[in-house]
Formats: C-alpha cells, sequence, structure tokens
C-alpha cells in the first residue's frame, strides 16, 4: 500500500515509535523518518523497528535524527513530540509546555516539508491542533487531530465487553474535543447495523459514555503515562486513508468555519480523509441533547485557546 510515500513522525516516544512500528509492520508507507530531542534513542528505537521489517517482507526504511532536514519531501508529518500527563493531571495541565513544543516544530516542518498534511497527536489535542493551524498558517483541511476515533475505539471495546458478543462488529461514534466533555454518541452506534439503544438499557449505556470519556485517565492510572497502543493505531488509520486516497470517514478534530454553528475553534466531528487531508467535514444531525453536549465540549476548548491568547500565544488579530 502507497509504497512510494514518506511520513515523518515527530517526537519518538512511546506513541510515535509505535505508529513507526505499526506503519513499517502494515507496509503502508516507503519511508519513516523519526525527529526527537532525544537522538540517540530514537536511532535506537529505529534500528530496532528496522530490524523487524525483514521477517515481516517489509521494505520500509526506517531512520531517525534530532535535525529537521531529515523530513524534507515528508507526505505527512505526525506531531507526538511533548508531554504526556501523569495520574492526577487532567490533559489541560500540559497546555502551555505542549503549545510552545507544537509551535517549534511547526515552523521546522514549514521549513523543510510545507506541503506535508499534518497529523497532530499531542495533548491537548483540540488546542494544540489550533495552535499548530495558526503557527503555520495552514489551510485548514492540511492539520488534523487524531482522539475521536480513539474515542469511538474505546467505546466500541466498552459496548462489546458489556454485551459479552459482537466483538469486531460494533461501530460507535464519539465527537466533540478530547477531554472530559467529549460527546459519545449511542444514537449513532450499533452492532452490525442493530441500533445499541435495542441493546442495552439506559442505565448501562450511560456507564459505558462514563468509562469511554475517562478511558485515557483510567489508563494513566494504571501505568503512570498514558496510553499508545490504542492511540498509535488510530494515528495509522488516519495516515493510511490519506496516503491511499480512501475517502473514510473518520471523526477528527479539525478548524471548524460555520459547521455545527461554530467558528474559529477546533472540535471533533466526522471528516472524509482523502489525498488532500479534510475533504469534506459532515453534519451529523444532532438532537437538543447532543448539541448541548457539544457546546459544552465547544466551550472548554475555547477556554484554552483564551488562555493561550491571555499569554500572548498568537499574535494579536
Ligand atoms: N490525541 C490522543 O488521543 C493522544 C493519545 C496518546 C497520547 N497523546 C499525547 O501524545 C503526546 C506524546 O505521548 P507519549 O506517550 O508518546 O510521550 P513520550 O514522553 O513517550 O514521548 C514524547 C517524546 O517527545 C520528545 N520531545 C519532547 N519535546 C520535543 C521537541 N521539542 N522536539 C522533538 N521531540 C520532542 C521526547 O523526547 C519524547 O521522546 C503527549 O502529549 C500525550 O498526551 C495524545
Ligand atoms: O489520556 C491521555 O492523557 C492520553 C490520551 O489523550 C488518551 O486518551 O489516551
Amino acid at each position: 500500500m502507497s509504497q512510494g510515500k514518506k511520513v515523518s513522525i515527530i517526537g519518538a516516544g512511546n506513541v510515535g515509535a509505535t505508529i513507526c512500528y505499526w506503519l513499517a509492520m502494515r507496509k503502508s508507507c516507503r519511508e519513516i523518518v523519526m525527529i526527537d530531542l532525544v537522538e540517540g534513542v530514537a536511532i535506537g528505537k529505529a534500528l530496532d523497528i528496522s530490524q523487524a521489517t525483514s521477517p515481516e517482507g517489509s521494505h520500509t526504511l526506517i531512520s531517525a535524527s534530532s535535525d529537521y532536514q531529515h523530513i524534507s519531501n515528508s507526505d505527512i508529518v505526525v506531531i507526538t513530540a511533548g508531554s504526556p500527563r501523569k495520574p492526577g493531571m487532567s490533559r489541560d495541565d500540559l497546555l502551555m509546555i505542549n503549545a510552545k513544543i507544537t509551535k517549534g516544530i511547526i515552523e521546522q516542518v514549514k521549513i523543510y516539508s510545507p506541503d506535508a498534511i499534518v497529523i497532530t497527536v499531542s495533548n491537548p489535542l483540540d488546542a494544540i491542533t489550533y495552535v499548530a493551524i495558526k503557527a503555520g498558517n495552514y489551510p485548514r483541511g492540511r492539520v488534523i487531530g487524531m482522539a475521536g476515533i480513539l474515542d469511538s475505539s474505546r467505546m466500541e471495546t466498552f459496548i462489546s465487553r458489556k454485551l459479552g458478543f459482537g466483538y469486531g462488529q460494533v461501530t460507535a461514534s464519539v465527537m466533540g474535543g478530547h477531554g472530559d466533555d467529549m460527546v459519545p454518541l449511542p444514537r449513532y452506534s450499533s452492532v452490525n447495523g442493530v441500533a445499541l439503544t435495542d441493546l442495552l438499557s439506559d442505565l448501562e449505556i450511560d456507564e459505558i459514555i462514563d468509562k469511554t470519556r475517562h478511558g485515557g485517565a483510567e489508563i494513566v492510572g494504571y501505568m503512570g503515562t498514558s496510553a499508545y497502543y490504542a492511540p498509535a493505531n488510530s494515528t495509522v488509520k488516519m495516515i493510511e486513508a490519506i496516503l491511499s486516497d480512501s475517502r473514510a470517514v473518520f471523526p477528527c478534530a479539525v478548524l471548524l468555519d460555520g459547521e455545527y454553528g461554530y467558528h474559529d475553534t477546533v472540535n471533533g466531528v466526522p471528516v472524509v480523509l482523502g489525498s488532500n487531508g479534510v475533504e469534506e467535514i459532515v453534519e451529523l444531525p444532532l438532537n437538543l441533547n447532543e448539541q448541548h453536549q457539544f457546546a459544552k465540549s465547544v466551550n472548554s476548548v475555547n477556554v484554552l485557546l483564551e488562555t493561550l491568547r491571555k499569554n500572548e500565544f498568537f499574535p494579536v488579530k
């Protein structure tokens, strides 16, 4: 699949290196470059992953560096650099540190790979995606935040575990920002076409919604750092959809320009992914309760954007 393509990953930590591993094993692209401040560890991981390619018949070229020159001519740049949260922290606590890191990275990406599509992963995801768009003055469809696929796949897992059947057949939909106010949509969730609302009681669905909203924190509580296998898998789904121009629909964080009634803010909505990045934004009909939840989620992200503005993070308009 997409053999001529090059993907660069900024941040060769848990998420970045796992994305690299998945891409190499799935033969999703021809070349992967990882960039990290801690160059030695990144080079070691690149060698380690390279040495797993041969048994898989993969001829993906993998390298690592701290020098951004190596990302030139990337089709996609994925940003996973920055701090993960620790137990007791919220994703929002990472705002200032990761916003600063992202701004610096985007300056380099604009120099060495100005035409690449950018996928943001670092948290708090929606605000960081906004920072990347503004710092790089990108057209909105070329910077896309990863979170909705992860949150939806968490909800799918909780649903099949609750039901005890339908493993691998559940489709769940989560909109909204990647925070405690995310918007799981049971009305748009089903098990091989059977509506979730016909399979579980309201109480059971509420429990699943709560578990989904706190799925990231649950893992942080156990590991002392945040999740990376499912986040990497979700990012790979986006990369493959873009590289293969599949025009698949996924929930992703994008800059809204009137969709769902909001402007100049980033939030998670269903989008069509293709070779231009976001090809289209899908506007789901939301009922009043869903609209109210989405408004709350937009407001939470806007509070973070306001904090960045107050700290003079963006040039005054
Ligand atoms: N969007 C999501 O759903 C999602 C899911 C998982 C993790 N995350 C976020 O992804 C980020 C990375 O998580 P992780 O578990 O991989 O963390 P990690 O600590 O394992 O890796 C981060 C890496 O970034 C590197 N780094 C830091 N500053 C850098 C810079 N300026 N330039 C280049 N490299 C730099 C570090 O050296 C480290 O290797 C965190 O912010 C985390 O919250 C988001
Ligand atoms: O929970 C985190 O801090 C990491 C990530 O956003 C996740 O949801 O796993």
